[in-house]
């Protein structure tokens, strides 16, 4: 499996987010994507596919440009959870992913019980908590069993708990044939389950693998600014 990002250029009207960025990932496992608030984790998630379109540059899964087709058939995005629909229920929610990606009953079961969302599953999306809704949105994009899984700061607002569920889930990824890039400002929990770090520097991106962690990378990289932790009220 090949991921590449070449000569990515992309700016909100003046304000450039990228300039010529490049990314070459080989090998299938988990990648944390870090960087300081505000620097384009979302955007490049959001670039990757095709919410936003690149003023310069491909992205390419196998040596092909990813299109939209592409990205339905190979990409899963566990986005912000605030993409659900409040009046519907999770279970309208995995209906409407499982019918698009026919995700067979077995499946929905079993990653419903490792997210520990049946308890909650049946009601509206507007009566859940923010973890609760943030496990759905995992649910949710872990159904299709997509090649290449983006995951949006998963361990945003969560509880103990919940950050314990999606570390084990995280856990599971280091042995899968998927490519998971994980954006989070939880350092400590992204050291737990990969030393792949991609890093937003400037506009570009800069791939390590970090032998001491990302955290003491991160003060390095960044003028020692300190990262946002979970908990920090970070929406
Ligand atoms: N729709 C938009 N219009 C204009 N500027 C935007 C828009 N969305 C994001 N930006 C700006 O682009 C930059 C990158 O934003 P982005 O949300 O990708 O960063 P991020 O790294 O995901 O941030 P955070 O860590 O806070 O979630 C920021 O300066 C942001 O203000």
């Amino acid at each position: 499996m090949n991921f590449e990002i070449k000569d990515l250029s992309f700016a909100y009207r003046r304000h450039p987010v990228f300039i010529e960025a490049n990314l070459t990932l080989m090998t299938s496992g988990v990648y944390g994507l870090v960087g300081p608030n505000g620097s384009g984790k979302s955007t490049l998630f959001n670039l990757i596919t095709g919410l936003l379109h690149p003023t310069q540059g491909a992205i390419t899964l196998d040596g092909t440009v990813l299109t939209p087709n592409l990205v339905f058939a190979n990409v899963a995005y566990a986005q912000d959870s605030s993409v659900l629909y409040p009046y519907l229920t999770g279970r309208d929610h995995i209906r409407f992913v499982a019918l698009q990606h026919h995700v067979a009953a077995a499946r929905i079961a079993a990653v419903s019980e490792q997210l520990e969302i049946t308890q909650f599953v049946d009601q509206r999306v507007s009566s859940l908590s923010q973890g609760q809704k943030q496990r759905l949105m995992i649910v949710l994009a872990l159904l299709p069993e997509a090649r290449l899984l983006l995951m949006d700061e998963p361990l945003n607002g969560l509880d103990p708990d919940s950050v314990m569920i999606i570390r084990n889930l995280l856990e599971d990824f280091k042995s899968t044939a998927q490519m998971v890039i994980v954006s989070s400002h939880n350092l400590d929990e992204l050291d737990k389950v990969t030393d792949q770090i991609i890093f937003k520097v400037d506009q570009g991106l800069q791939f390590e693998t970090v032998a001491d962690g990302a955290e003491a990378r991160y003060a390095e990289l960044y003028h020692h600014a300190r990262p946002v932790k979970a908990g920090d009220g970070h929406a």
